[in-house]
């Protein structure tokens, strides 16, 4: 790769591309952000085999039409919008883009700009070098993948789907390799998320008659709504370790921990209650092991000496694959068991199903074996899930291969600073995302009979 990829990645950041909610976004950046790629890779916009649509104002689809129809195509995905970035606490403006130390600063630096201008940066690199792909491939841009991708996504699948499109797989954000995410494993390993958790935005209200504050009834709808809150917060949800993808990506790692825990993954049959409690001790090891319940908004009061008539709150469940949005409603209900409490479902979708990883499932091997090509010193690649979500879900009508996975490095202090603070990524971690992507699609084009068996790898 070109020694310009940080240079280009350092301008895209400082594009405030920001998605403030499902209402409001910067239009005028995702506009700047459009023309700037094509500004800076114009040999992808003017090659006579990719076609480019802007898909609602502001998502983008490139159409990268392969010598060989028999082909099955795929997708590479990205989105161009980023999380809200406050200045506090920031070493560096988060829209400065700043390069400084071997890094890139700023929103987006990992989440997701990263993945935008390295699949565009890695088809230039093809491109000139008269690179023709023979299995044809997509690459969607969408703009509004944080505020849930209901413009970007959802209608680029849609649009994809009227044209008869079924996809091979496809490649989005959401899974990386983790570097010391897991406490007491100290060496890297990859994963590749075949699901990713379902979710629930609920809204509990309770309505009481207001009045004077002076003489105050027993119970006000702050009291009870908080009583019930908390009473969630304090009944998680059930632990469903013990089955499924989890329990795989474990035992294959099981290796890679020292004393005791190699002993304890490899014998689950019998350490696996031991192991599921301790999977509870850690913020992101419990988020695996069961849905979760975050208390995010709480609404109440009008006046300080008002009773107050009308308090909301909202929580946020992510669903463990084992569950489904319906089991979860009636655990919340049976939790709160408290009539005065109403329950609105803002918005809600079930875990996504597993994709496959077996010896045949082309998206998975391909990744594992680039996987293995460009990073040599990762033992261990293994399937995982997902506990945020992505915009890929919108396109599961087309395909049953979604694979999430950035070729990237992430320490605890990189996730932290996904919609936190300081997110930075490295040239050097930029650059050799260039070449994953550059050493993917011509993976994609081999001819899969010459691709080693699993073990062979
Ligand atoms: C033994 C296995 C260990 C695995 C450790 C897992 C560590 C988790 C690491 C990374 C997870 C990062 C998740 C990134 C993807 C999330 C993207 C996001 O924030 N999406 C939003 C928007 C939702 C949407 N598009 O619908 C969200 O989830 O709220
Ligand atoms: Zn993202
Ligand atoms: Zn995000």
């Amino acid at each position: 790769p070109d020694a310009q990829g940080g240079a280009r990645v350092w301008s895209a950041i400082q594009i405030p591309t920001v998605s403030f909610s499902r209402e409001e976004s910067n239009t005028t950046a995702l506009a700047e952000l459009g023309e700037y790629i094509h500004k800076v890779f114009p040999t992808v916009f003017n090659t006579s085999f990719i076609k480019h649509e802007v898909v609602e104002k502001y998502s983008h689809l490139f159409t990268v039409q392969g010598s060989d129809p028999s082909l099955q195509p795929y997708m590479l995905m990205a989105h161009l919008d980023v999380v809200p970035a406050p200045e506090e606490g920031w070493e560096v403006p988060p829209f400065s883009g700043l390069e400084q130390d071997g890094f890139i600063h700023g929103r987006g630096t990992l989440d997701n700009k990263n993945s935008v201008m390295a699949i565009l940066q890695a088809l230039d690199l093809l491109l000139t070098r008269n690179y023709q792909p023979r299995r044809s491939f997509f690459i969607a841009l969408g703009h509004d993948e944080e505020v849930y991708g209901t413009k970007g996504a959802q209608k680029i699948s849609a649009l994809l789907q009227a044209r008869g499109v079924q996809l091979a797989f496809l490649v989005d954000e959401g899974s990386f390799i983790m570097d010391g995410l897991i406490p007491s494993l100290s060496k890297p390993f990859a994963m590749i998320s075949v699901s990713e958790k379902g979710a629930l935005d609920l809204m509990l209200q309770v309505n009481m008659t207001p009045g004077h504050s002076s003489a105050p009834p027993k119970e006000t709808s702050i009291g009870i709504l908080s009583a019930a809150v908390s009473r969630l917060e304090q009944t998680p949800m059930p632990n469903m370790f013990g089955s499924g993808t989890l329990k795989k990506t474990l035992e294959q790692l099981a290796n890679e921990f020292p004393f005791p825990g190699n002993i304890l993954l490899n014998n689950l049959w019998l350490f696996r209650p031991l192991v599921s409690r301790l999977m509870e001790r850690n913020y992101i090891t419990n988020a695996l092991v069961r849905t979760t319940t975050a208390l995010t908004m709480f609404h109440a009061g009008i006046k300080v000496n008002v009773i107050p008539p009308l308090a909301r709150a909202i929580i946020n469940f992510r669903i463990h694959p084992a569950q489904t949005v319906h089991e979860v409603l009636e655990l919340v209900k049976n939790i709160v068991a408290d009539d005065r409490v109403q329950f609105h479902v803002l918005r809600a979708f079930d875990p996504l199903p597993i994709s496959p990883s077996d010896d045949q499932a082309l998206g998975y091997q391909l990744l594992r074996q680039t996987i293995q090509s460009v990073f040599p010193e990762v033992n261990i690649v293994t399937p995982g899930i997902c506990i945020g979500n992505t915009d890929s879900r919108h396109y599961a009508n087309l395909t049953t291969g979604i694979y999430l996975f950035n070729p990237i490095y992430l320490q605890p202090q990189g996730f932290s600073s996904i919609h936190g603070i300081n997110e930075k990524i490295s040239v050097q971690a930029y650059q050799t995302q260039v070449k994953f992507i550059f050493e993917l699609i011509q993976n994609a084009d081999a001819d899969r009979k010459h691709v080693p068996h699993l073990h062979e790898l």
